[in-house]
């Protein structure tokens, strides 16, 4: 048995060696087990014990195996004659200077190129070189300080090399190369991407704007676009993937976990594959070492350890090469395997080493944002929503500072720039700025101020106070909230924030508020209330509060979710500083904000007197019959998605009901959809939503859940389907599209009926499109599709249809009228009979006595 599948099926052993004992426990053991845990947290607790465990074996067998690979090199090295055994008397280990001079001569040797890679030196262009400033900077083990790497500054460790390239229009790219961290910008104007690679623990990255991202984990992980630009999404767990295009633009698409690794091209620029039979070895490097095994049923997986990128963190020597040849060379063709190590890696080294996906995304975040705003600022663009001034010059914590450069935050939004220093000085304020402009951030970093401050007064009290309270109206936007906030809070060890939202065990926030430090609460309404109520303590830890803000204000303060907040006001200290935050502020909401605003506040508005949705967004409405609306909603979708190949749509429906019916005959169509609506468990939302999240080519079918505050990136198209309750609802759905200053396109669509909307949006930038023609095939295609929804579904959605349309005034009104089109809608989704409806429901209707309805007996 091979070293590898030893150590393989070592590791499997114990691992089900755990899981018997976990399954023992399951058996018949006590119902409640230490800690108050369930048989199932339990059973959780011990499967994850056991993959630390796993994993730390894996750990050290990595390192006993890369310290026999090593010595096995040397004696190799020492020995080129394999007769010559490391015990016979002719042995004798190398000089450094001999071995130097061994690896050199290896490198020089023809057919050896592919052994060096940039940081060698240029093979064939060392004209380009002339063109490079080599730029060093400081400090070996602190985080790559992008800002002094990108003005330029000098360096030991990691060193830059900015290459100016003279078609830089087309092709222009920069190159970072160093000894111990190397990467490659290739921001290709064309394209607008940008390309990483690190040298010893490297990644790629091909953040086409329309593209998905990569992060490698730990060691290497590499991806090319293919040819259509769509990319392939590769995560490297431990160890290296290499993933080459085969041959031109066909992708190879390999997942590593633990030990696997491949590659395959012709181009990999080192340790290119190897097989183990002599007549396929490309001559690269004979050394048996490195062997690489290819299982004959040609899965990739089985190989013990990757060579490609894994030279090892232990470079302190490689940082301080001096440049010979001979050295880096070395370095770069055995990678840790020819460095002598003192020590071994300590575990928490290599944990440590996941931190680098982060300086990656730094550097991305800042050459994304720096190039967009210096294209907005050449085109003299207006909408851009980034302020010159940097976070480090307000007076904010400098370990906020460093999260936000670390989270990609250097300048300030102008609504960011406009607000926080009113917020700073203590002022109520409210805030009206577009969506998508960093509202977020704009009441979060003074949330954090304000809790610093509090807290060198609070030390002494034993549960300290809650300092800030932020409300927002959904479940989705409150996970959002607290999870920027933890980013923002990364460095400030001991300040906790902590969500309460409905649809989760309310046991669970008071155990989490006992243990756990809550120094911000985002909350949605109704469960804040609960605890107030329900929870003794929990208003006496209010009263510390020193910040109330209200995010999505107009919403908030409208009647749905009025009489909660006015119990939370009540309820919190009057001495308090309050924020209102939202993207639209209708005149009635300015005047209610006097309920939680003090008199003498600050009213910040960036909208100014323009539109409050943003230019750069293609903003149009269809109006056809109702019956037609899901057949164009395909229509829509399928036009979109052939000329969006990276797309990601959300479709907003009117209600949960409608949502739900509009997600199953799509999924029926086969298109790739996921909903998000109230009448599904809460779980399941937060699955979706950080799903959608993260990918593309998707569709989002969802109701009013996510038309605030969601923060999607990425989103190329909005389709309002029906009328939106108000205004608001319009641009707060629309703003879901066109983030960040990006582009998008909305489309609203409505039914004959549903016409008058289009006076409340008269003054956005909306342009009519035609009726799009419809195939009557596929028409056929959309009936056969609907007949095999559920029915429970589609009569669910005709009770909500009804009940939505009788609410809004317009519509409501003429009841005859609203139950024949009632009708034309149970006809459209092909139901037989009008559904029955309760008769305490007709009443509350309206509908009683009224022709074409139903009721139950
Ligand atoms: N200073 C900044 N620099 C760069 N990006 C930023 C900055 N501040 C916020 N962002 C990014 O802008 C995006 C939108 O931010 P946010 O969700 O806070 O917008 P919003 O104004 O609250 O939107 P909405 O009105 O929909 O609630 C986020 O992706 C966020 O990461």
């Amino acid at each position: 048995m091979s070293s590898s599948t030893i150590f393989h099926h070592r590791s499997r052993t114990i691992f089900r060696h755990h899981s018997l004992t976990i399954l023992r426990h399951m058996g018949g053991g006590p119902r409640t087990f230490p800690g108050g845990l369930n048989k199932w947290q339990w059973k959780r607790l011990h499967e994850k014990q056991a993959r630390q465990k796993e994993q730390r074996l894996l750990d050290q067998e990595k390192q006993l195996y890369q310290a026999r690979v090593r010595s096995e090199i040397r004696s190799k090295l020492a020995d080129p004659d394999p007769s010559v055994h490391v015990n016979s008397p002719n042995y004798k280990p190398l000089s450094p200077k001999e071995h130097i001079k061994t690896l050199a001569d290896r490198f020089m040797k023809e057919g050896a190129e592919d052994l060096w890679n940039e940081a060698d030196g240029p093979i064939s262009s060392v004209s380009s070189s002339s063109k490079q400033q080599i730029v060093r900077i400081e400090s070996n083990h602190n985080p790559i300080d992008v800002k002094r790497m990108l003005s330029g500054q000098n360096s030991q460790s990691y060193s830059v090399s900015n290459q100016l390239s003279e078609n830089s229009s087309r092709f222009g790219y920069n190159k970072f190369n160093s000894r111990r961290y190397s990467s490659c910008l290739y921001p290709d104007n064309q394209y607008k991407s940008l390309n990483l690679n690190f040298r010893n623990y490297s990644a790629s990255l091909y953040p086409d704007n329309r593209c998905k991202l990569l992060y490698a984990r730990r060691y290497s992980s590499c991806l090319y676009p293919d040819n259509g630009y769509k990319l392939w999404s590769l995560n490297a767990r431990h160890y290296s993937v290499c993933l080459y295009p085969e041959n031109r633009y066909k992708l190879l698409n390999v997942n590593a976990s633990h030990y696997s690794v491949y590659n395959y091209s012709v181009r990999a620029s080192r340790f290119s594959y190897r097989k183990n039979d002599s007549s396929s070895s490309d001559g690269t490097d004979d050394d048996e070492g490195y062997m690489m095994k290819e299982r004959r049923d040609g899965d990739l997986r089985g190989v013990r350890l990757s060579l490609v990128g894994s030279d090892g963190e232990g470079s302190d020597e490689e940082g301080k090469g001096n440049g010979k040849k001979g050295v880096m060379m070395s370095s770069a063709a055995l990678g840790k395997y020819d460095v002598k190590k003192t020590k071994r890696i300590p575990l928490k080294a290599l944990e440590d080493e996941d931190d680098l996906s982060l300086h990656v995304q730094v550097i991305r975040n800042e050459f994304n944002k720096r190039r967009m705003a210096e294209k907005d600022r050449e085109m003299g663009d207006d909408d851009s929503i980034l302020s010159p001034k940097r976070f480090d010059e307000c007076n904010i914590s400098p370990l906020t500072v460093k999260a936000l450069t670390l989270a990609g935050y250097v300048q300030m939004t102008k609504v960011q720039d406009a607000t926080i220093s009113a917020c700073l000085e203590g002022k109520d304020a409210l805030v009206k700025a577009k969506t998508g402009t960093g509202k977020s951030a704009a009441f979060l970093l003074p949330a954090i101020e304000t809790v610093l401050k509090a807290s060198v007064n609070n030390t002494a009290k034993r549960v300290p106070p809650i300092c800030v309270l932020i409300l927002c109206p959904t479940r989705e936007l409150a996970s959002q909230i607290t999870a920027e906030a933890n980013v923002l809070l990364k460095y400030h060890d001991g300040v906790g924030v902590q969500s309460l939202v409905g649809g989760t065990r309310f046991k669970d926030d008071q155990k989490r508020l006992e243990t756990e430090p809550c120094h911000i609460i985002v909350a949605t309404p109704g469960r804040l209330l609960d605890h107030i109520e329900n929870k003794s303590g929990f208003s006496a830890r209010l009263m510390g509060l020193q910040m109330l803000i209200l995010d999505e204000a107009d919403h908030l303060l409208d009647l749905g979710f009025r009489k909660d907040i006015e119990k939370i006001v009540d309820c919190l200290p009057r001495k308090r500083q309050t924020l209102l935050f939202s993207a639209t502020l209708p005149k009635e909401v300015r005047r209610v904000s006097q309920l939680v605003l003090q008199r003498e506040h600050a009213y910040i508005n960036t909208v100014g007197l323009g539109p409050e949705t943003h230019d750069k967004v293609n903003q149009s409405y269809v109006i056809a019959p109702h019956e037609q609306h899901f057949q164009i909603v395909h229509h829509l979708l399928k036009d979109h998605i052939f000329q969006v190949p990276n797309y990601k749509v959300i479709v907003f429906c009117t209600t949960a009901m409608m949502t739900s019916l509009m997600f199953s005959l799509l999924r029926e169509m086969k298109m790739n959809v996921r909903e998000i609506h109230s009448r599904k468990p809460q779980l399941y939302r937060t699955r979706v939503s950080e799903e959608f999240k993260q990918e593309n080519q998707l569709i989002l079918i969802t109701s009013d859940v996510s038309s605030r505050g969601m923060n999607y990136p990425d989103v190329s198209l909005v389709i309002q389907v029906g009328v939106p309750v108000d205004r608001e609802q319009y641009i707060n759905r629309l703003g879901r599209t066109g983030r960040e200053g990006k582009g998008g396109v909305g489309i609203l669509l409505l039914a004959p009926w549903e016409e008058y909307f289009l006076q409340d949006i008269n003054d956005l930038p909306l342009h009519k499109s035609p009726s799009p023609h419809l195939d009557p095939d596929m028409k056929l295609k959309i009936e056969k599709s609907m007949a095999k929804v559920d029915p429970s579904v589609k009569e669910a959605a005709y009770h909500a249809w009804l009940g939505y349309y009788n609410s809004i005034r317009e519509i409501g009104r003429d009841k005859t009228t609203l139950v024949e089109l009632a009708k034309v809608f149970c006809d459209t989704i092909g139901l037989e009979k009008v559904p029955a409806l309760f008769r305490k429901t007709v009443l509350k209707m309206g509908l009683k006595d009224i022709p074409g309805i139903r009721v139950r007996k």
